[in-house]
């Protein structure tokens, strides 16, 4: 198993490409099983969880290759994915796969679309939280599906087509509002999607079915219309610039005091996070596609923040926080109310010297003015990263096991980093 090496204590000073956002591209590729033509997928990062989704689709018989081309302006990331459902040659999604990334439970919606069925395993916990599917399953019961429990999977049935109905969410889902669109879009009739995620992967996801010959109204509001169309067909997209990279950089450079432009990306899809960064003591300055993040040598302000559906503050962004907060000039709050279980990071930076007490929901922090380097082990996606933050700024050496978690959605982490002047290296093999 891989860990990173870092010793801390550099600015990071210099520029960084951000990558398509993993958010976005995998519902995109999900998406691609609506049609018998092929999707092209621009801007694709290259993440674990990426190709993890090639083999799963390719399980139901999508062909899916790489171009191997790079895109962007500036970047030296990101590829080009092509993914053929002209042949699905299996409805079912297996629970060795669909637990590894959870995901790969959206499948049921395009399946159930095209083919009529599915069958799905359920996701189950993680190590986040419970991450419960009952109402996805809701949205496609009101287009018409019939959905059993058996063994662990949802099986899914509209034998006679989806039809287009009412879906009112009772809390906001994003995983429930991709579903909900993969399902409606040829679904007979017109389907309303009441108190629909935000988020800029729902109108990424959208505009993507839009070029594919869907009929969307409404993305990134909170009311969703969808006329139904026979059959879509294929369509290339950008994947649009991962807002949570944009924002782990960004509170990278502050906890260094450093200076980093961040390029390929969009202040307009992370402004709550970058206004508790101002007010935590950043200087951020955008341009229509770049953020320059700045913090002297003046203190970190503690900041209060309570995760949020879009627009308001990513839970994906709330362990990075939690990072900077640690060195900071006073007591924070952080307060996490999408997952119930995501402060697995908070043992961890207690490794190296952060006081964080724990109160359900609520996790306060009070700043210390140094942090020291210690071995610590990644538990999740974005708690690894707010290690590698923290070990960025503490004295002497910090080692992050378990990189696998950061493959997951990090792409090039360590070259991104080592760029901009941070003493950091992957070592392979066990350890
Ligand atoms: C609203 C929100 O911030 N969503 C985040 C969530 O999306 P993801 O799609 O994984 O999760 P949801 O948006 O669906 O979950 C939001 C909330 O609804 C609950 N829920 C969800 C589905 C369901 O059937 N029943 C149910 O009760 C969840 O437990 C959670 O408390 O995790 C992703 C990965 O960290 C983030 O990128 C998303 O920004
Ligand atoms: C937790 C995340 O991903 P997933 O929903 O795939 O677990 C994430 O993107 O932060």
């Amino acid at each position: 198993m891989d860990r990173i090496r870092i010793v801390g204590g550099h600015r990071l000073n210099g520029s960084i490409s951000i990558s398509g956002a993993k958010n976005a591209a995998l519902p995109l590729m999900i998406a691609s099983l609506l049609t018998p033509e092929t999707v092209v997928l621009e801007n694709t990062p290259r993440l674990s969880d990426v190709r993890l989704l090639m083999r799963i689709l390719g399980n139901h018989g999508v062909d899916a290759s790489i171009d191997g081309k790079r895109v962007g302006q500036t970047q030296e990331t990101g590829e080009t994915i092509r993914l053929s459902a002209a042949n699905i040659v299996d409805t079912t999604a297996p629970y060795e796969l669909v637990s590894r990334m959870r995901a790969s439970f959206w499948v049921i919606a395009p399946l159930l679309a095209r083919m009529g069925e599915a069958r799905v395993s359920l996701p189950g916990g993680c190590a986040i939280g419970t991450r419960p599917v009952d109402l996805l399953i809701m949205a496609l019961e009101r287009l018409g599906a019939t959905i059993d429990i058996d063994g662990g999977y949802a099986v899914a049935r509209a034998k006679n087509g989806l039809r287009g109905g009412d879906i009112v969410f009772p809390k906001v889902t994003v995983g429930g509002t991709h579903t909900a669109l993969m399902a409606a879009v040829m679904a007979r009739g017109t389907t309303v999607i009441d108190n629909a995620a935000r988020e800029p992967e729902v109108v990424d996801l959208a505009d993507c079915l839009g070029k594919m010959g869907a009929k969307i109204e409404g993305a990134g509001t909170s009311r969703i219309v969808v006329e139904g169309v026979t059959s879509l067909g294929g369509a290339r997209h950008a994947v649009l610039p991962d807002r949570i990279e944009t924002g782990t950089y960004a509170m990278a450079a502050a906890m260094t005091g450093g200076d980093v432009t961040l390029l390929d990306t969009r202040a307009d899809l992370l402004s709550a996070a970058l206004d508790v960064l101002m007010r935590a003591g950043a200087e951020v300055t955008s341009t229509h596609n770049s953020i320059r993040i700045r913090r002297g040598d003046g203190p970190i302000a503690p900041v209060d923040v309570t995760t949020e559906p879009y627009p308001g503050f990513p839970t994906d962004l709330q362990a990075q926080f939690m990072a900077l907060m640690t060195r900071a000039r006073g007591v924070s709050h952080i307060r996490e109310t999408i997952f119930e279980n995501r402060f697995m990071h908070v043992q961890e930076l207690a490794r190296l010297g952060a006081h964080i007490r724990l109160d359900g929901d609520l996790a306060v922090v009070e700043g210390a003015p140094a942090l020291k380097g210690a071995p610590v082990m990644a538990t999740d996606l974005r708690a690894s990263v707010s290690l590698v933050i923290a070990g960025l700024a503490a004295e002497g050496e910090t080692t992050v096991h378990r990189v696998y978690h950061l493959d997951r959605g990090f792409e090039a982490l360590e070259k991104k980093l080592a760029r901009c002047g941070a003493e950091v290296e992957r070592i392979s093999g066990e350890g």
